[in-house]
């Protein structure tokens, strides 16, 4: 039996709610082998990020050429890379290996207002690693950043989600985490066609890190050899499930429950 194996390129958060730690804990839950290459390290907690120690961005491609050459990528997705550099070095080892699975979420800022992407490298990641996405999967304010376009309707949505497409992205899934009202809906593109993803939205302030969860299910998804929309879907349940039984950890914005998805199931 091949197991099936996916790679997070992203910062680490110390508080284990988000970034290489929310997505390594999301692939084992989804019964995917996971690796990481560690872009950048996070002095952070629920309370906030308090520091950012950015490696070189060298180290990025090495620890990808590493994982890549020896074990082995079924899919891979991208969270924080915090510079210009770490991209295109990035980009580039995507591009040498072939890989055709990539989820790149564009992380710019932490919810409490911290840089995760220098504004200067918003034009890096459209150039550089848009083209080589499979799907990628802005929240609203990272969406009016990659389209230009402010975002009050679902029209606006539906606009943006083509102008990301426009940049070489295959598909595109606008997370509505940001917007109002009682349904949550994250509106997936396809480049032909638009799907609506609804659930209801939770009242709780625990939800840090639920788009590093939500992209690094469907990266495990994909490895499993899901189509997008399947592995969009899958990734939807266990992001609701994870929000749901909340852990209430820390005294900030805590992280959601990753044993959540996989403790429903085995209950029916
Ligand atoms: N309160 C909520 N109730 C239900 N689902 C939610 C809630 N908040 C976010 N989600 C879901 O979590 C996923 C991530 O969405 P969100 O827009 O919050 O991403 P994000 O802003 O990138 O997250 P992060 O906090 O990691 O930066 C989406 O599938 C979204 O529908
Ligand atoms: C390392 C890291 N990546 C992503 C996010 C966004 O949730 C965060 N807070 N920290």
């Amino acid at each position: 039996m091949s197991i099936p194996k996916a790679l997070t390129i992203a910062g680490s958060d110390s508080g284990g709610g988000a970034g290489i730690q929310a997505d390594l804990k999301t692939f084992q839950e989804l019964d995917v082998f996971g690796m990481s290459a560690i872009t950048a390290i996070t002095i952070q907690n629920t309370l906030g990020v308090e520091n950012v120690y950015p490696l070189p961005p060298e180290a990025s491609a090495e620890q990808i050429r590493a994982v890549g050459s020896d074990l082995g990528v079924d899919a891979l997705k991208t969270g924080m890379l915090f510079n210009a550099e770490i991209i295109k070095q990035v980009a580039e080892q995507i591009s040498i290996f072939g890989w055709k699975n990539v989820v790149v979420d564009p992380v710019m800022i932490a919810k409490g207002g911290a840089e995760l992407l220098l504004p200067e490298a918003i034009q890096a990641m459209k150039e550089h690693l848009l083209p080589l996405a499979l799907i990628v999967t802005p929240n609203i304010p990272e969406a009016e950043s990659l389209s230009g376009i402010t975002i009050r309707t679902l029209e606006d949505r539906r606009e943006a989600a083509k102008r990301i497409a426009n940049y070489g992205a295959r598909s595109v899934v606008i997370k509505g985490g940001h917007g109002q009202g009682e349904q949550i809906i994250d509106l997936l593109y396809d480049g032909s066609s638009f799907t609506s993803l609804g659930g209801r939205r939770i009242e709780t302030k625990h939800t840090h890190g639920t788009g590093c969860t939500f992209s690094a299910a469907i990266a495990a998804g994909l490895a499993k050899g899901q189509l997008i929309e399947q592995a969009v879907e899958e990734a939807r349940a266990f992001i609701q499930a994870a929000i749901e039984d909340t852990l209430e950890l820390g005294q900030g914005h805590g992280p959601t429950n990753h044993w959540a998805y996989r403790r429903r199931k085995e209950r029916f």
